[in-house]
């Protein structure tokens, strides 16, 4: 049985006043209960516009909203945004208000007790990687635009919210820090488990952090909705091919584990007697596929050796597995396709 999605838009709109051409027209779309739904698109495209008609900081001019399975359309917004956590690329912490008081916001408004709410500020500074012993006095002003960041996740965290709703929140951060935020998020939500609508332009960070990604076009008009790794394999139309650029064939190598291939058999390290005949390169079994490109590139040779956790010769990697393993993605996304065709 399908699982209820967490959030249902069903057919949203949205017209600003005084302008005539929709931001967001008739946009329909399930988002799963514990999945990071990326939302990508050109600029302008309504990417902004949607997070804020889920958490009605902005007015729907038609259509539905539903939260587990509930229509929310008409509840009152601050009882919903209490259910909703909300982080953007600004942060917006305010600036005469300690991390502390910051992260303390929402607990405040539900009026919790001093105690708890001192205890709560602690679990979330330390959640997010920062000591509350440090930090927690300080003022935003204090703090690098990466650990401002930390804050705003910390805050959108505050009453536990079930659904997250984060607007480019990695964008104004330097490439580094960028990755170790968005690797640092990834596994905070192993444990969480939220409900994640993710915005971002950034492809890569788009097939990085989404369970499933969302291909938006004008007006909030959805291309492909899918795994990164279905989409990568098999864009639906030239929207969508052009809009994830070049290099598609080797970011979906990026999905496979060489430790999951069947290997060629290693011979040895001259094998057939001849100098040169083995590849040089090594990787581990938890390499992916495109790591295991990057090595035969590194080296110029079409295959390299895979190591086994004791470092010992396990197999070989060669050009052709690589080639397979986006042969059988393209063909499992194309059958997927064929079949909701069919079945529409
Ligand atoms: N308050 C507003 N009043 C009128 N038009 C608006 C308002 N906010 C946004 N728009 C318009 O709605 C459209 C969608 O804007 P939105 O900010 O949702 O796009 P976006 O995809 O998030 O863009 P970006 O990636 O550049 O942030 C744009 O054409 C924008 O000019």
């Amino acid at each position: 049985m399908a699982v209820e999605p967490k959030i249902r838009l069903d057919h949203v709109s949205k017209v600003y006043p005084g302008t005539d051409t929709p931001a967001v027209s008739e946009l329909t779309l399930d988002i799963d209960p514990g999945e990071i739904l990326v939302l990508v698109g050109p600029s302008g495209c309504g990417k902004s516009t949607t997070l804020r008609l889920i958490n009605r900081m902005i007015e729907p001019t038609g259509g539905r909203i539903y939260l587990d399975g509930d229509d929310v359309t008409d509840v009152n917004p601050d009882q919903l945004r209490r259910r909703i956590g909300y982080v953007i690329q600004q942060i917006g912490l305010f600036p005469h208000q300690t991390i502390a008081e910051n992260v303390a916001t929402v607990p405040k408004m539900l009026k919790w007790e001093k105690k708890k709410i001192s205890a709560r500020v602690d679990e979330l500074l330390d959640m997010v990687g920062l000591d509350p012993r440090v930090y927690g006095g300080r003022y935003p002003k204090e703090l690098s635009g990466g650990q401002a960041q930390r804050v705003g996740v910390a805050r959108a965290l505050g009453a536990d919210p079930s659904i997250m709703l984060m607007d480019e929140p990695f964008g104004a951060i330097d490439p580094i820090t960028r990755e170790s935020l968005q690797n640092e998020f990834l596994r905070l939500q192993d444990e969480l488990r939220k409900t994640i609508v993710f915005v971002t332009h950034d492809i890569d960070e788009a097939i990085k952090m989404g369970d499933r990604i969302a291909i938006l076009g004008k007006q909030s008009v959805v291309h492909q909705a899918d795994t990164p790794e279905r989409i990568l394999a098999y864009p639906v139309d030239d929207f969508v091919r052009s809009f994830i650029g070049a290099g598609t064939a080797m970011k979906g190598l990026a999905f496979e584990r060489v430790g999951d291939l069947d290997l060629a058999p290693f011979d040895g390290p001259n094998g057939n007697g001849e100098s040169g005949a083995e590849p040089t390169g090594t990787i581990t079994a938890d390499a992916t596929l495109y790591e295991a490109l990057e090595e035969m590139l590194r080296t110029a040779d079409g295959k390299t050796i895979v190591l086994d956790d004791s470092g010992e010769p396990a197999g070989v990697v060669e050009l052709s597995h690589l080639s397979d393993a986006l042969r059988t993605a393209q063909d499992e996304a194309r059958r997927h396709y064929d079949e909701l065709e069919a079945a529409s």
